[in-house]
């Protein structure tokens, strides 16, 4: 046979798994709780987000209920969907549908032998885990909602609406976009956000030149889709954060090959913005969200009220201008 017949007889009988894994995240939302694999089992002494393939009859959270109960002993009370991540192994194609889960009742231990930790989400990159997981680690970091901010002249003003978004809507992620100030207002306005996020333990991405963050340790750099696509390679340190906006399939591959840690796919609607630009809507945002490895923001005419919409099709949640900026 042909290499080309090879290649689709291995594609032909890859098996399927289908597994629900949950991210258990402490109620101060600092920690998530991990499993070690055992040594005899397929990627053994490796770390997991608990969980296990599901029956053929079993929804996601269904699944996710028995193996919880089964591996650590505990009753989920709340959960919301995280992210789905297709994974090619050599022997399987894998569909990780990954819960957040925010409440539970009794207390988790290793039901089966193995050994269970509560583990500070910045520390979960130095635990070993299966090649899936990368996102899951990129996605329990992230909260539900990403702020942009508007354009505007005036510093003060700029200021006044971020401290109130950061304060009454509780906002923990923003970007600077501020495309009409020339690069010394940047850099001004960025410190002086960077400030205000630090004091409410908010990150701050810069909608900027990769090269900025020399200049403003700001939390990493969100690219525009221009940028995204005249890259090589990532442009910042692991040890940042690094965004794109995106639009189609291709930018989502593009970000995906220099290593994007999660990006904005719009626009969902029309917005006043871009009036042109016709919107995408959610089925095709969905389907091009359940191919992508990586958390995505829904961009476009979004508001709060969206965020569990946005979720149930497997986004990360929603980014707005308009919903914070007030
Ligand atoms: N539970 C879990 N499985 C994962 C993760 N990442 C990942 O690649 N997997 C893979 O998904 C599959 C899950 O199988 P599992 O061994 O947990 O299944 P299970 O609990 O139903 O066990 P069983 O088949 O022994 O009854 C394994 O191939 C595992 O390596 C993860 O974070 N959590
Ligand atoms: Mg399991």
């Amino acid at each position: 046979m042909g290499q080309a017949g090879k290649g689709l007889m291995n594609v032909m009988v890859k098996r399927r798994v289908h597994v629900a894994a949950a991210a258990i995240v402490s109620s101060d939302g600092d920690k998530a709780l991990i499993a070690r694999r055992p040594s005899n089992v397929d990627h053994g002494g490796l770390w997991e987000f608990p969980g296990g393939k599901l029956a053929p009859y079993e929804t996601g959270l269904e699944g996710l209920k028995r193996e919880l109960h089964e591996e650590l002993g505990v009753e989920i009370k709340r959960a919301q969907p995280l992210i789905r991540i297709h994974h090619e192994y050599s022997d399987k194609h894998i569909l990780l549908d990954v819960w957040q889960v925010h409440e539970f009742s009794g207390e988790p231990f290793g039901r089966e032998g193995q050994a269970v930790r509560w583990v500070p989400l910045q520390e979960l990159v130095n635990y070993p885990f299966p090649a899936a997981n990368l996102p899951i680690l990129q996605a329990v970091m992230l909260p539900t909602e990403y702020f942009i901010t508007a354009e505007e002249a005036d510093d003060a003003v700029f200021e006044t609406r971020l401290a109130r978004a950061l304060v009454e809507d509780n906002v923990r992620l923003v970007q600077l976009r501020a495309k009409s100030l020339d690069e010394a207002a940047y850099l001004a306005r960025a410190e002086r956000a960077l400030a205000l996020c630090r004091e409410h333990g908010a990150r701050l991405l810069l909608n900027a030149d990769p090269a900025l963050l020399e200049q403003v340790d700001a939390d990493g750099i969100h690219l525009t889709s221009e940028r995204l696509m005249s890259l090589e390679r990532r442009p910042i340190s692991e040890a940042k954060w690094l965004a794109a906006s995106t639009h189609d399939q291709k930018q989502l591959t593009q970000a995906s090959r220099i290593g994007c840690d999660f990006v904005t796919l719009s626009p969902l609607r029309t917005t006043p913005s871009h009036p042109e630009v016709p919107p995408m809507g959610w089925h095709d945002f969905q389907q091009l969200v359940e191919r992508a490895a990586m958390p995505v923001f829904a961009l476009g005419g979004m508001t709060r009220f969206d965020a569990n919409h946005a979720r149930a099709v497997g986004a990360q949640g929603i980014a707005s201008i308009r919903d914070f900026w007030k």
